[in-house]
């Protein structure tokens, strides 16, 4: 089989292979903070070392059931094998821009080589966006073409919410915030579910599944299964690495909106999914995000006259509609489409103007 032309990266993002393997990823197991029992505080400063070192780690520990995780991956597998057709039933559009069947997702200019189906497991409100209605509303089969796909998706996003609130809790502390201190902006979610399939590929060193890329949102937690294909930015050496599966486990990394909160104390690390020519791939994010009329901005207690605040507030929902409608005439890039235009012009520096 050949490749299209508009799958090939340019040569400075191509992946190499065989990729460096990250065996130092930080492993956090959240038993402690379930269990209630241990020192919280010394489970905040490693989360706080890991965050600083890596914006990314593995949690264990962390009590979602192993069915849950089966369950999600066979429905996603069934999903993503019914027929051209079927899928077209539920792709996105212009009207339903956020949610739905999508395989033609273009990351600076390049095409993705993947498909993927999202919903909200909560619809939200889109407060003050015209095209309010049809925006949020999911898109579903009916019921009939793949009996249990909704219910057993919608119980793994649930599993993930609770887990997603323990890990809010954890960075809180680690910020030395109150522990409840961010909850109040998850109240009314704008949380999407993704499940993501990376067929063999025949060309897998000029193109990639997942473009590089930041999360915009403000914590993502992926569950990969055991192919490999996640690939990080190492802070320490810019070099990418290769975070290797591991069972039983999830990996979590911080997105955008956790930076701005924490005025760049904590940064959001690129991360790109590469394919291989054998074996297909599913991964599964859980993109946790605040409330549609959140005003992100660095929060107040971490703000000082020392070190004052590095961004303007920009209202969440709106950037996240707009960034996924320029997802669909294939815009990302621009740096209307990127957290990085919030950033007061005294801290930017030259390489954030350009994509994240
Ligand atoms: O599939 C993966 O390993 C990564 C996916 C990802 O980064 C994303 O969907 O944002
Ligand atoms: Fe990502």
């Amino acid at each position: 089989m050949d490749m299209d032309d508009v799958f090939v990266q340019p040569p400075e993002n191509r992946p190499n292979v065989p990729v460096v393997e990250a065996t130092t990823i930080p492993v956090i197991n959240l038993s402690p903070l379930r269990t209630k029992t241990g020192s919280l505080d010394v489970l905040a400063s490693k989360l706080r070392e890991a965050i600083q070192d890596w914006g990314f780690f593995v949690v264990t520990g962390h009590g979602v059931p192993k069915e849950t995780v089966a369950r999600a991956v066979q429905v996603s597998r069934a999903f993503f094998a019914l027929s051209a057709e079927e899928k077209e039933a539920v792709r996105r559009t212009e009207e339903s821009p956020m949610v739905g069947y999508y395989d033609a997702e273009y990351n600076r200019n390049v095409r993705d080589w993947k498909e993927i189906f999202e919903f909200f497991p909560t619809e939200p409100r889109p407060v003050g966006a015209a095209d309010g209605a049809q925006l949020c509303k999911n898109k579903w089969l009916c019921d009939d073409d793949l009996p249990d796909f909704r219910d057993t998706l919608m119980e793994y996003a649930k599993a993930m919410e609770e887990l997603a609130f323990m890990l809010l809790e954890l960075i809180s502390r680690s910020l030395n915030l109150s522990p409840h201190r961010l909850h109040g902006f998850f109240r009314d979610q704008t949380t999407i579910l993704r499940i993501n399939h990376y067929p063999p590929c025949p060309k897998p060193n000029l193109t990639l599944g997942s473009g590089c890329h930041k999360d915009c949102g403000a914590l993502t937690i992926l569950y990969q299964d055991d192919v490999g294909g996640l690939d990080v930015r190492r802070r320490s050496d810019g070099e990418w690495v290769r975070v290797n599966p591991a069972r039983d486990s999830f990996i979590v990394n911080i997105g955008e909106i956790i930076q701005v909160w924490s005025n760049d104390k904590y940064e959001s690390v690129e991360h790109r999914a590469s394919v291989n020519s054998e074996k297909e791939r599913f991964s599964i994010p859980y993109f946790f995000n605040p409330s549609w009329s959140t005003v992100v901005e660095p929060l107040k207690e971490i703000v000082s006259k020392e070190d004052p605040s590095r961004y303007n507030g920009y209202n969440w929902g709106e950037f996240y509609s707009t960034r996924r409608k320029a997802i669909l005439r294939k815009q990302v890039g621009h740096i209307k489409t990127q957290t990085a235009q919030f950033k007061k012009q005294s801290h930017v520096q030259k390489s954030e103007l350009m994509f994240s």
